[in-house]
Order: structure tokens, then C-alpha cells, then sequence
């Protein structure tokens, strides 16, 4: 990693080696460990850095913050987002959970999906959130009616369904994303740092559902 690289590859290649040693850490002490990660675009770079990472990947397990409710050969699965770019050389050892099943709904899908998570490690060694434009994360939107249930529900796992999104969604709680002993958020550009400054001088959770992880231990990561 040398300065001559880009704010962002830098930024990814550093959060990487924090989540590394965090797994390192935990597997220390542990058989398996759980590593929890968003989907979208800014991801991309963190999950190559991350795959490039000496770890004992067969004792790794991975899943995810969110999903939208698609198959894994549509362009806007995260599963398809983390075989891509996680699970590659060496970190294709790793246990990967999606969070999709064959219901043709998530609402249909939720409790099967609930069943199949249940059985990780967690609490997880770590949960790499990002942030959307409107303060959300994972897939709490705050145009979303599922809002107040994701944030109190101790469920593992609720469908979502919001008018700022094309397809239906399935998320993480709030409780079970808090259920991990480290958080990071990985986000970039200036409209975000901006998002987050609101978010941080403010406690309304529902206008911008990022704050439901602001009161605890966060490891911010941005770059321009
Ligand atoms: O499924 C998703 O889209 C993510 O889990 C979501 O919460 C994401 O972190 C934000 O929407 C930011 O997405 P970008 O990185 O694409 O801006």
C-alpha cells in the first residue's frame, strides 16, 4: 500500500487488514468465525483486498448485511457481488450464507433464511456496513413501512419492501446486526461524509437509520 495509490484503494486495502486481523484475532480463541458484509458498489474494492488476506479461510464464515431478493445471476445480487469478488483464490474456502432462498418472496423466504443463519458463529467477529444518499444501511430505509420492525424486532432477519428500491429486499435487524464485536462503515465521496455528519449530530433513528450504530464502538472508513 503506498500513498501513490487512490484514496479509495488505499481506504480498502486498509480496512481490509482491520477486518483481517479482527478474524485473525477471534480464530485465535475460536473455531469458526462470522464475518458479516454489505452489498452495492463500495464494497468492490475492499472485498479483493479482503480475499488477498493470509487468513484459515475454511474456518471463516461469511453472510451478508442485506439482499435484495433476486437470483444470484442478476447483476444486483450481493451474493453474486461477494463470489465475485470475495470468494477467490485462497477465500474460496470460506462458508459463504446467502440470504435468499427459492420463495418467490422474501416474505415467503424469511423464516427459512432465519433457520439457516441461526447456526453461525455468532456473535460476529465483525458487520462491514455502508450507507446509502438517505442515511440507510443494510437495507433500513427510511421510506421503508418494515423500518420500525427491522429496528425493534429481535428477529434475525425482515423483509423489506420500500419505493426508493426496484426490487424487494431481505435485511439484517438492527439487534442481530448488533449482535457482532466490531462494527465498521465503509463509505466514500463528499455527499456521504455530509450524510453522516447530519446523522451524527442528530437521534432521529428513523429519518436516517446509519444513527441505529452510532452509539456504539464504530470504525468509520472514508476516503474522497
Ligand atoms: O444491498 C445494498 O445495497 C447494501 O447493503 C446497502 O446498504 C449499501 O451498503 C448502500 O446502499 C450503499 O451502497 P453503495 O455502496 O452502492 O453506495
Amino acid at each position: 500500500m503506498t500513498l501513490e495509490q487512490a484514496p479509495r484503494e488505499r481506504l480498502s486495502r486498509q480496512l481490509a487488514e482491520a477486518v483481517g486481523e479482527a478474524l485473525r484475532s477471534d480464530l485465535a480463541e475460536r473455531e469458526s468465525v462470522l464475518l458479516v458484509i454489505s452489498g452495492g458498489s463500495t464494497p468492490v474494492p475492499f472485498l479483493r483486498a479482503l480475499a488477498d488476506m493470509p487468513l484459515p479461510w475454511s474456518r471463516v464464515e461469511v453472510t451478508l448485511a442485506d439482499e435484495r431478493w433476486v437470483s444470484e445471476s442478476d447483476d444486483d445480487s450481493n451474493a453474486r457481488l461477494v463470489r465475485e469478488h470475495l470468494l477467490q483464490g485462497e477465500a474460496s474456502q470460506a462458508r459463504f450464507v446467502p440470504l435468499t432462498s427459492d420463495a418467490a418472496t422474501p416474505e415467503q423466504g424469511v423464516a427459512e433464511v432465519a433457520e439457516r443463519i441461526s447456526g453461525l458463529a455468532w456473535p460476529a467477529s465483525a458487520v462491514v456496513l455502508g450507507m446509502g444518499g438517505d442515511g440507510h444501511t443494510a437495507s433500513l430505509f427510511p421510506d421503508s413501512r418494515e423500518l420500525d420492525l427491522a429496528l425493534s424486532t429481535d428477529e434475525p432477519v425482515v423483509a423489506v419492501r420500500t419505493p426508493s428500491q426496484p426490487q424487494p429486499r431481505i435485511s439484517l435487524s438492527a439487534d442481530r446486526l448488533h449482535q457482532a464485536y466490531r462494527h465498521f462503515l465503509h463509505i466514500t465521496g463528499e455527499a456521504k461524509r455530509d450524510v453522516l455528519g447530519k446523522a451524527l449530530a442528530g437521534d432521529d433513528t428513523r429519518a436516517l437509520p446509519i444513527r441505529a450504530f452510532l452509539a456504539s464502538p464504530l470504525g468509520i472508513y472514508w476516503a474522497p
